[in-house]
């Protein structure tokens, strides 16, 4: 069976059975650009056409499934335009649903593409109800009984019943105890993961600066006290853990429960201090939403590194300056080693461009390239790309992300270190570093140069791109300063030969990295 976990599908956790047969269809809708693909028709046909978990769950007699085969094995024609890009894009978000319901790691398959075809087509529904399959006995086949996803594991434990006026000065000085242990070792685990694990200067100092912050504000809480009241060989909570305290599958889970734990600390010493100190809690309360746009961060961090991983050459397109035309010029540096497009039109009416990014938006999307649309979220949700670039007088990262959601990819151009900090603790996923030299695309009077990359390159591995002025007789100065991904439009977009430059510089860009073992 080809069923296991897969996670480079469009960033999703799919399995790699699904991932094949949507692919499949997509080729062959792709061959067939003219007639109106039936879509749902064939993805049943490429379900059905081999073992599966969709047919495991289907668990049908011989013959059942037989018909059914035979059903799906001839031609047919759609009774909708269907344009394979959306079609995907909604079958695979009642896919994820089905996929949460079944299992914790919600890991999208073939199963939960078929339901997902019956939920969204009454021909599919009723072909299937013909041969005495519902939706419904499928999802109860998949469903986790309750106890199992819906718990929460911390109700388990047990604690003494607490009567009234049990929470005396020891007790109370016992509480803070605990939590300020919890929450100072909790910060070294992720203190530990963002500086070896991420290698992360610029989120280590952060993390550490905010340890040093909480260390200040305990010490003003008679601390001295605690210790004569501790007493760990009665403490109820050290012999009583729970399943998922004992579990921790990779470094990511140990990361994550730590700064849960971290939270969680705070949050008992802003309630508690205020039994003490009023301004205190208020300080604890600050350094709990500190964090949280910390743990913000981290998560990108990662989440971006394993988005980008590989995406080295990014081109900014602008029609009116592509020698050959928008379209061949896209689809010919993507043939030839360019992993992300930007559309940048400076003057066109919001429908023109709409129009123009939903274009831009199939042809990278057929080449396996993301599709990032500059300074316009609200476009870039319309057009379903993959992220929108903003500049230092656009939106904000957050404002931003209220149009676009949590998972579109936010780029920011950054002219000097301190923007670049701030970009990284805003929750950006990908840095614009420059301009680096002057440029053919954009008038600059000051540059930040190639100082700037290397302080970049010193401060974070989120990914980043140079920009400005790039091209192959200066590669080699910018790859000096750090940098490991480039972003260009006129060494591309104007030249004689685009995908002979776009083939040489990804060429340089990947010896580079193998040089670096830089992502
Ligand atoms: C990848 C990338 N980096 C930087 C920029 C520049 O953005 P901005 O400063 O907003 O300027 P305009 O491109 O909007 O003129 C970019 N577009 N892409
Ligand atoms: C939009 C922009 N912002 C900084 S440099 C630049 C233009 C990049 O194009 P080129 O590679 O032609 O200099
Ligand atoms: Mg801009």
């Amino acid at each position: 069976m080809n069923d296991e976990p897969s996670s480079n599908f469009s960033d999703r956790k799919m399995t790699s059975g699904a991932q094949r047969i949507l692919t499949q269809i997509r080729r062959r809708a792709a061959e067939n650009k003219e007639d109106r693909p039936p879509l749902y028709e064939w993805l049943v046909q490429e379900l059905l056409g081999e073992e599966n978990r969709a047919t495991e769950v289907l668990d049908l007699p011989t013959s059942t499934l037989g018909a059914l085969q035979n059903h799906y094995s001839s031609d047919f024609s759609a009774s909708e335009p269907f344009i394979f890009f959306e079609w995907q894009l909604t079958l695979l978000r009642h896919a994820d649903r089905y996929a949460i319901l079944s299992s914790v790691e919600a890991v999208t398959g073939t199963e939960h593409l078929l339901m997902s075809a019956m939920e969204l087509d009454a021909s599919t529904r009723e072909v299937f109800a013909e041969h005495g399959v519902q939706l419904e006995d499928l999802v109860e086949k998949i469903a986790l009984p309750d106890l199992e996803i819906g718990i929460d594991l911390e109700d388990e434990i047990q604690v003494k019943p607490a009567g009234a006026g049990v929470v005396d000065e020891p007790t109370l000085f016992r509480i803070l105890d605990a939590s300020a242990n919890r929450c100072r070792e909790g910060m070294r685990v992720v203190e530990d993961f963002v500086r070896f694990g991420l290698n992360e200067s610029f989120l280590s100092r952060e993390l550490k600066e905010l340890r040093h912050l909480v260390t200040e504000t305990l010490r003003h809480l008679s601390q001295e006290k605690w210790v004569t009241c501790r007493d760990t060989l009665n403490d109820v909570g050290t012999t009583t853990s729970t399943p998922s305290e004992a579990y921790r599958g990779t470094p990511v889970d140990v990361l994550r429960a730590s700064m849960k734990r971290i939270e969680e600390a705070l949050r008992s010493l802003e309630e508690y201090s205020k039994l003490i100190d009023a301004d205190l809690s208020q300080r604890f309360e600050q350094s709990r939403y500190r964090f949280y746009t910390i743990e913000k961060a981290i998560e990108t961090n990662f989440n971006s590194r394993e988005r980008l991983k590989n995406r080295r050459l990014y081109l900014l397109v602008t029609a009116e300056d592509c020698r050959y035309g928008l379209e061949t010029t896209v689809r010919d540096s993507i043939a030839k080693g360019v992993d992300i497009v930007q559309l940048r039109e400076k003057r066109r009416t919001d429908r023109e461009l709409l129009e123009m990014a939903k274009e831009v938006r199939e042809w990278t999307y057929e080449q396996d390239a993301l599709f990032i649309m500059n300074d316009r979220p609200d476009l870039a949700a319309a057009c379903h790309a993959d992220g929108v670039h903003l500049g230092q007088d656009d939106l904000s990262v957050g404002d931003a992300r209220k149009i676009v959601g949590s998972q579109m990819l936010v780029g920011i151009s950054t002219h000097n270190i301190e923007q670049a900090r701030e970009a990284i603790y805003a929750g950006a996923d990908y840095l614009g570093v420059g301009p680096t030299f002057p440029s053919q695309t954009k008038e600059f009077t000051d540059f930040a140069g190639l100082d700037f990359l290397s302080e970049v390159a010193a401060e974070t591995n989120l990914p980043w791109f140079a920009i400005g002025g790039i091209d192959l007789s200066n590669l080699g100065l910018v790859f000096e300063a750090g940098a490991a991904r480039i972003a260009v439009s006129a060494t591309i977009c104007a030249a004689p030969d685009p995908r002979g430059r776009a083939r040489e510089l990804a060429s340089r860009l990947f010896t580079n990295a193998e040089k670096n073992v830089k992502m």
